[in-house]
């Protein structure tokens, strides 16, 4: 049992057993037939990872769409896109099409705003140039851009980097997060950012550290969630490696990574999402 699964199993529990549920109040989501998708919530949760001494933050006790989350990733850092069109037809991931604002993107929102304020190349430039700089953030969560257009505000919002060393470390913070859904893809697009940022500035990647501020379990997800807690997990220690000499962050691509000793338990769940 990896540390991923025993944190995965442990905050399942406590958000089934202690969460705070919502159904007390009025909630902006709801599911396609139009009921109100109520949660059961922890918060504050913090997690850490040392990815250099071969922790990493993925559960064996299911399938994660870890390439697609990878090509999300790209979607938003490299192409800096909020382009539904190029989500689909160059990555063919379709899961951001209940969001559509209208104008067939996602808002100004994600890789609109890393475009807008030119945020990764900053980002890339301040770690060059000042490695111990202790101002390397991005911040996607600008409200103008709110103003700007309508849209989901973005949830794994702001990522801060250190350097230490040899190493990069990063932290993901996240404001909101549907456990069942996202959970477990967030945290592997963001070990994946880490090694490309990583390997565009000359350093390994080091520590993975994940925020969020508000950790539920939709009302429709909870049989899933208990169907989890009886699986065994895998005996495998699962690992993403960036394997490649590129060194241009814009050059690197999803068959650049490889996940080595993966088998994961199966079958896969099915989620009815709150839109
Ligand atoms: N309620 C909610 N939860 C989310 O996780 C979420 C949103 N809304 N809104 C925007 C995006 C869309 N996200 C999604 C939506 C669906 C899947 C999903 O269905 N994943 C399946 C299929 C993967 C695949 O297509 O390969 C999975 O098995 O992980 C994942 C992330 C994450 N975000
Ligand atoms: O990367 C993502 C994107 C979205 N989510 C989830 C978290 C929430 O369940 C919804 C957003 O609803 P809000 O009311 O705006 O919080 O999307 C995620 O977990 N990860």
């Amino acid at each position: 049992m990896t540390k991923a699964d025993i944190l995965y199993v442990n905050n399942i529990k406590e958000i089934i057993e202690d969460g705070y549920s919502t159904e007390d109040g009025k909630v902006r989501p709801h599911y396609k037939d139009g009921t109100p998708a109520h949660t059961l919530f922890i918060t504050q949760v913090y997690e850490k990872y040392d990815i250099s001494k071969g922790e990493f933050p993925i559960t064996t006790l299911r399938p994660t769409a870890w390439k697609s989350g990878i090509k999300e990733i790209l979607w938003i850092y490299q192409d800096q896109s909020n382009k539904l069109e190029v989500l689909k037809n160059k990555y063919n991931i379709h899961w951001w099409d209940d969001w559509n604002v209208g104008d067939g993107t996602i808002g100004q929102r994600y890789g609109a705003t890393v475009k807008k304020y030119d945020l990764m190349n900053k980002l890339l430039n301040g770690i060059k140039d000042q490695p111990y700089g202790r101002r390397h953030i991005i911040d996607m969560y600008q409200y103008s851009d709110f103003e700007e257009t309508k849209g989901l505000h973005p949830c794994a919002f702001m990522t801060e980097w250190s350097v230490r060393g040899e190493y990069l470390d990063v932290t993901l913070i996240q404001r909101s997060n549907d456990y069942l859904v996202a959970g477990h893809i967030n945290k592997i697009q963001y070990v994946a950012l880490l090694m490309m940022v990583a390997k565009a500035t000359g350093y390994k990647p080091g520590i993975f550290a994940h925020h969020i501020q508000n950790l539920h379990i939709y009302d429709r997800h909870i049989s899933q969630a208990k169907e989890l807690l009886q699986r065994k997990p895998s005996d495998k220690n699962p690992k993403l490696i960036l394997d490649t000499d590129k060194t241009n962050f814009y050059d690197f691509t999803l068959d650049d990574f490889k996940m080595v000793d993966y088998e994961p338990i199966k079958p896969q769940l099915k989620f009815e999402l709150a839109i």
